[in-house]
């Protein structure tokens, strides 16, 4: 019997679009992935001080994100987890209770790029497996030559697909500016954005 993989997809999501719904389709291909769990940040670490869309808002749109796919699972840990949400803490008490022979986390190529900044970069990346999707604007040379990266090659997987320029931001902004969000994200989320009145 072949060995079950599946990967966690974390992200403050505020809103999912097409980019991560694409890149989690590719490496759920490429990388034979059983299930992808979508796993949005109760509160993410790095945007203390930004305005973000509450946990429950952002849960529900991923819900409507990942609702057609059956590989695409949803999970509240981290949501309902007291305090910050630290992929430590995610990799510590979330991940032993998956069945499956390997876990991997994905995340884009800006996230590697920023990981030393993360709480416990050195457990995480010596401890957990990541799969790097390509982001416009990074490189994965460049970052993991690196020297603080090197010791963690092995756990570090980059896959290089399509460049996809959408991101939360950019639609949050358009949005903001009375412009249509039409193809960058799913209608029934955009139908979503525009009856919870979000981003005005
Ligand atoms: N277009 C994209 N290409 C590659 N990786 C992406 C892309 N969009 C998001 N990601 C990755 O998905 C994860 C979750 O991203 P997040 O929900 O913060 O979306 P975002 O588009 O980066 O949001 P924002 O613009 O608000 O920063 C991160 O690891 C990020 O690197
Ligand atoms: O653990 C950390 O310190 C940490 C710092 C920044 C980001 N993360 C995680 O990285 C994922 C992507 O984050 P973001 O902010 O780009 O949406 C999400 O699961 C976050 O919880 C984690």
């Amino acid at each position: 019997m072949s060995e079950k993989k599946i990967a966690i997809f974390g992200g403050t999501f505020d809103p999912p679009h097409l980019g991560h719904l694409i890149l989690a389709e590719q490496i759920k291909n490429n990388f034979g992935l059983a299930e992808i769990i979508f796993m949005p940040a109760g509160s993410p670490p790095h945007k203390k001080d930004k305005k973000i869309s509450s946990a429950q808002v952002r849960y529900e749109m991923l819900k409507l994100a990942v609702k057609d796919n059956p590989s695409f699972l949803l999970s509240d840990w981290e949501i309902k987890a007291k305090g910050y949400s630290y992929t430590a803490k995610t990799l510590s008490q979330f991940v032993p209770q998956i069945k499956a022979e390997k876990v991997f986390f994905i995340i884009g190529a800006d996230s590697l790029a920023n990981i030393f900044e993360w709480e416990k970069a050195d457990f995480l990346l010596s401890e957990g497996k990541f799969i790097v999707f390509n982001r416009p604007g990074y490189n994965f040379k460049e970052i993991l030559a690196k020297k603080r990266y090197q010791a963690y090659q092995q756990n570090i997987f980059t896959y290089h697909g399509l460049n996809i320029e959408i991101s939360s931001s950019y639609i949050r902004n358009e949005f903001k500016k009375g412009n249509s969000i039409r193809y960058l994200t799913l209608s029934q989320i955009e139908k979503y954005i525009k009856k919870n009145n979000l981003y005005r």
